[in-house]
């Protein structure tokens, strides 16, 4: 199977009344292609995935496309994107807790959740979720489809939610901060569950976090988000060789890196939040680099040796 594109994003424009969360974001997704949506709190990262979904409040307002398998999304009735979430593109929901429901078993739910989409049997569907749990490594997928989701451990949760997010095997799955409530051993064991299930299936992954570590580990292309925008888009060896964008190199700067002494330098200053229309770069008033052009102007979109990035003074093409 060759790469074909399933998911394309162009321009995706996001409000919440005078907020503006995600401005022309563009990013495509082929098949068993991993993209990272990284970003610090209020990049708008959930907010560019659920406008993907179509499952954004009603306060918000969106407009841009949202191809899947080219066929317009943005504007679909309400059944249509019914059926794209779960059967075409399925979300793994950030909490764990939240996500699954407390009062009905996990088979159940793989059950109902399997029937909305598929014309098949309570116990196809039974034996399809005990399945689906055995391919996630859960050893003893009986006990687990019928266990509410306190008697679960974290990572049994999570593994539990992914289930759900796959029963209906989509082909497109977003994966909204899948392993942030986890420590690092389950979480790195249920990022290469996760990697190997969709790769398996040749599905398209939307990997979304604010750790560069689970980039490094698990991302073909990341797009780093920043005040709504997309600051850079690249492959994850460019953007870890040559990071273009200042937020990107003091994003990398600002995490502990193994087997260096090299201290970590926190980004200083906050997240901003934008109103009306972005007419500068987002994050000049943090940057070591801004001139005046960064606050007279938005950058327009730049390429370079496989990177794409917003910004007047990208970093290594000083002039
Ligand atoms: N329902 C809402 N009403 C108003 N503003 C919202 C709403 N949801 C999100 N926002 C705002 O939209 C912006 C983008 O939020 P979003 O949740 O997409 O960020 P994020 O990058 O996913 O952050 P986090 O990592 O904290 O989830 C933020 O400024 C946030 O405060």
């Amino acid at each position: 199977m060759g790469s074909q594109k399933l998911l394309e994003v162009e321009n995706l424009c996001i409000r919440y009344g005078a907020l503006t969360a995600v401005s022309s974001v563009s990013f495509s997704v082929s098949n068993k292609e991993v993209v990272g949506l990284v970003g610090e709190s209020g990049a708008g990262k959930s907010a560019t995935a659920k406008g993907i979904i179509g499952l954004l409040p009603p306060i918000a307002r969106m407009s841009g496309s949202v191809r899947y398998r080219g066929e317009e999304l943005v504007g679909a009735s309400r059944a249509r994107l019914q059926k794209a979430r779960g059967a075409q593109i399925g979300y793994i929901f950030q909490d764990a807790l939240t996500a699954l429901d407390p009062v009905r078993t996990v088979g159940v739910q793989l059950v109902e959740a399997l029937r909305v989409h598929k014309p098949v049997s309570k116990r196809e569907a039974w034996q399809a979720g005990e399945a689906l749990l055995e391919e996630l490594k859960i050893r003893d997928p009986r006990r687990v489809m019928n266990s509410y989701a306190h008697e679960l451990s974290g990572g049994m949760r999570q593994r539990a939610i992914i289930a759900l997010a796959l029963i209906a095997e989509p082909e497109v799955i977003i994966a909204d901060e899948v392993t942030s409530a986890l420590d690092v051993t389950v979480q790195r064991k249920v990022l290469e569950i996760l990697l190997r299930v969709c790769s398996d299936r040749g599905a398209g992954l939307i990997m979304i976090t604010h750790d560069l570590g689970v980039v490094a580990q698990t991302c073909d292309r990341v797009i780093v988000l920043y005040g709504g925008i997309v600051a850079e888009d690249a492959d994850v060896y460019t953007l870890f060789d040559h990071p273009r964008h200042p937020y990107t190199h003091a994003l990398m700067r600002s995490m502990p890196r193994v087997g260096s002494d090299a201290p970590f330098e926190p980004i200083p200053g906050s997240a901003i939040q934008v109103f009306g229309e972005l007419q500068m770069c987002p994050f000049h008033e943090r940057c070591a680099k801004a001139g005046p052009d960064c606050s007279a102007k938005l950058p327009p979109v730049q390429t370079y040796g496989g990177s794409q990035f917003r910004c007047f003074h990208p970093v290594g093409l000083e002039q």
